[in-house]
């Protein structure tokens, strides 16, 4: 919906509640999220840890945050696949195949980054 388009669009304020709704939903009902979240607060934890720079500090945000969006993503594809079909589906697979491949390319990325960063922390490269 075009924003002002329509005088019952819901106000900025009230979009922000949605979207806090729809992560907490997402944490609640989803384990992967759980991880990701847990495997972010090491990530914070580590970088205290070993007093990493702002630049790495950036890199870690970007990279907690990133796999985090792709996770919401995923799971939102996930919902409307299922909404669009509970039967086998060869298109409903690749959907979800598909979706589910861009995290762990992020997931994977995101890894590669935080080793780089902590090792470079640690002296290591
Ligand atoms: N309607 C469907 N038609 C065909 N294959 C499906 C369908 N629904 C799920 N699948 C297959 O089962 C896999 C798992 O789907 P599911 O909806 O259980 O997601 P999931 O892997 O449990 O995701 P998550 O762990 O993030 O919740 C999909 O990746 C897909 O290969």
């Amino acid at each position: 919906m075009i924003p002002g388009s329509n005088k019952d669009h819901p106000s900025f304020i009230r979009s922000f509640g949605y979207a806090i709704e729809g992560f907490v939903t997402a944490v609640k009902t989803e384990r992967n999220i759980k991880v990701m979240l847990a495997m972010g607060v090491c990530a914070v934890i580590c970088g205290l840890v070993l007093q990493i720079d702002l630049l790495s500090w950036c890199l870690v945000a970007l990279c907690v945050g990133l796999v985090l969006f792709a996770e919401l993503v995923n799971t939102a594809i996930e919902a409307v696949v299922d909404l669009a079909t509970q039967e086998f589906q060869p298109l409903a697979k690749r959907a979800k195949d598909i979706a589910a491949a861009s995290v762990y390319t992020l997931s994977i990325t995101a890894a590669i980054v935080g080793i780089i960063v902590f090792a470079r922390a640690l002296g290591l490269v």
